[in-house]
């Protein structure tokens, strides 16, 4: 997957920002390119339950937006079969100027979900929001903390076939996410398959298996979650038989 970059202006300030993180930069070009994910080489099979790991830059998003049909990739091929539920970033989707109700069903729609499906599910997912009345208020009149709750009481409530969580929803609001987990660990369990990029050791721990550890956009290494993040993070961090601290 390659990003060629019209306007960037200053060669040298390009390699010094990219040399700090994750990217890789071709040179050989007029256009810089910034190679943001190379041989990649992975099978997901039903069933599997991934955590993606590895430092800023490393291509995380990059694999997810291309596993959700947002990215073609530039060489090379990517088979997806299967419904997918790209859950990258809680607010995307939602309308300011609609109710919570409204937009319950607009998210849900565009998560693949049908309206009668959404329809049974919207007093469940209204109970857990504890938005009450608010809910058919305009959604601008909701605090920060509002929204994310409507966004994960909807986003908790679909049947995906193939999920993609970017690491944002593990950045919610602590105490309602305490609340949130249960549903987050049973949608999970519904899902066909799970691909979940995270720095959360904890989190990753809670809804992954398996792991594939990338660095500057290529993969690293690939197995179970454990023996990955005993690799990533260090022995210390994980020892033989120890749940991780890190
Ligand atoms: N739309 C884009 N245009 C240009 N470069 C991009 C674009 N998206 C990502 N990149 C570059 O691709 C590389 C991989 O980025 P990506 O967002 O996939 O990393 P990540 O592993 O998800 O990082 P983080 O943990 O910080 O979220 C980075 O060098 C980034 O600068």
């Amino acid at each position: 997957m390659d990003f060629p970059i019209f306007d960037a202006k200053s060669r040298s300030l390009k390699k010094t920002v990219l040399g700090v993180v994750g990217g890789n930069i071709s040179s050989d070009t007029k256009v810089p390119i910034i190679e943001a994910l190379r041989d990649i080489n992975v099978d997901l099979q039903h069933g599997a339950r991934v955590g993606l790991v590895g430092h800023n830059g490393a291509g995380k998003s990059t694999l997810l937006r291309l596993l959700a049909g947002i990215y073609e990739p530039t060489r090379g091929t990517a088979v997806v079969e299967g419904r997918v539920a790209p859950v990258f970033d809680l607010g995307v989707g939602m309308d300011p100027e609609i109710s919570g109700y409204e937009n319950i069903m607009i998210r849900g729609l565009f998560l693949g979900m049908t309206r009668k499906q959404m329809e049974k599910r919207v007093d469940d997912i209204a109970d857990f929001t504890e938005l009450g009345d608010f809910l058919s208020m305009p959604l601008r009149t909701y605090s920060t903390g509002m929204r994310v709750r409507l966004a994960l009481g909807v986003v908790t409530s679909i049947d995906p076939e193939i999920l993609l969580l970017d690491e944002g929803i593990g950045a919610v609001d602590a105490a309602f996410l305490e609340k949130a987990r249960d549903r987050l660990s049973d949608l999970v369990d519904r899902a066909g398959l799970l691909v979940f990029a995270s720095h959360s050791d904890e989190f990753l721990m809670r809804l992954c298996t398996s792991a594939i550890w990338m660095e500057h956009g290529r993969i690293k290494q690939q197995g179970p979650l454990k023996d990955v993040l005993r690799a990533y993070k260090g022995p210390e961090a994980y020892p033989d038989e120890g749940h991780g601290a890190a």
